[in-house]
């Protein structure tokens, strides 16, 4: 399983948006960490196929998924910061009806949803409609919804921002136990909390990738870049996060 990003340029109007992107993603949990505006949410709409590059090529298991979209897409669970749930539907409504666009048959929907809503706490909210529910469990929804078909790739944007201390540790738990088998690749603004459950670390800063590589590189790389003027001890994760991020 690999999905691999090869001199990717994505461009708005003429403003630059991401530049010279190459990642080789295999089997695993990757953490995409930036600044705001940094450029991580086009990076997650680029590798979903949402958004087409300019310039470049992106693959997923040595086929071209700027070409061939659906190959990836079939495989593809994909969490937006905005969650992307239709309000006045239901909460089984709501995965029902993505459940079946993202190909899932109505019989496995029917066996997942009480599974999924169950881990995440919120069988109660079964028959609510979306509109009505805190937007922490919205994303719970959003999540449920995201892991229903057994994704083999799993893009989520910003997921735990809206959960509580602990929903957050039992839902990096999980991602840790899905990557087993998956691709998993999350983004977030806070080093601290992903470090323990990602693999591999990618921080872009003004659209380029400015560190890829394990998390227990971050300093060690950052204490290089600075060019050994300081040593590993005066520099925690979070320095050597913004040393690659500003
Ligand atoms: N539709 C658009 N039109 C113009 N500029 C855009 C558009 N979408 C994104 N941008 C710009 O692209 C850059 C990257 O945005 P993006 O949302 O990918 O960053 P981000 O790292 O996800 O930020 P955040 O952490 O705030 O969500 C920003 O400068 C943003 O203003």
């Amino acid at each position: 399983m690999s999905i691999s990003l090869n001199n990717v340029n994505y461009k708005i109007n003429n403003k630059t948006i991401l530049q010279n992107i190459n990642l080789s993603l295999k089997q695993g949990v990757y953490g995409i960490l930036g600044l705001n505006g940094a450029g991580k949410t086009t990076l997650l709409n680029v590798i979903s196929t949402l958004t087409k590059p300019q310039n470049g090529s992106l693959s997923y298991n040595n086929t071209d998924i700027v070409k061939n979209p659906l190959i990836l897409r079939k495989d593809l669970s994909y969490m937006p910061q905005n969650f992307g749930l239709i309000p006045d539907l239901t909460v089984t409504q709501n995965i029902m009806y993505f459940g079946m666009l993202k190909g899932v048959s109505s019989k496995t929907l029917k066996e997942n949803i009480p599974n999924v809503l169950e881990f995440f706490n919120i069988q109660h909210t079964k028959d609510t409609n979306v509109k009505n529910l805190s937007g922490g469990t919205q994303q719970r929804v959003a999540l449920s919804l995201a892991l229903v078909n057994d994704p083999k790739v799993l893009i989520l944007d910003e997921p735990t921002s809206a959960l509580d201390p602990i929903e957050r540790i039992n839902f990096y738990e999980l991602i840790k136990k899905i990557s087993d088998n998956s691709i998993v690749i999350v983004s977030s603004h806070n080093i601290y909390e992903i470090e323990k459950y990602v693999d591999n670390i990618i921080v872009l800063r003004n659209g380029q990738v400015s560190f890829s590589d394990t998390v227990d590189q971050l300093i060690p790389e950052a204490v290089s870049g600075l060019g050994n003027s300081v040593s590993e001890n005066a520099l925690n994760l979070e320095k050597a996060f913004e040393y690659f991020a500003k």
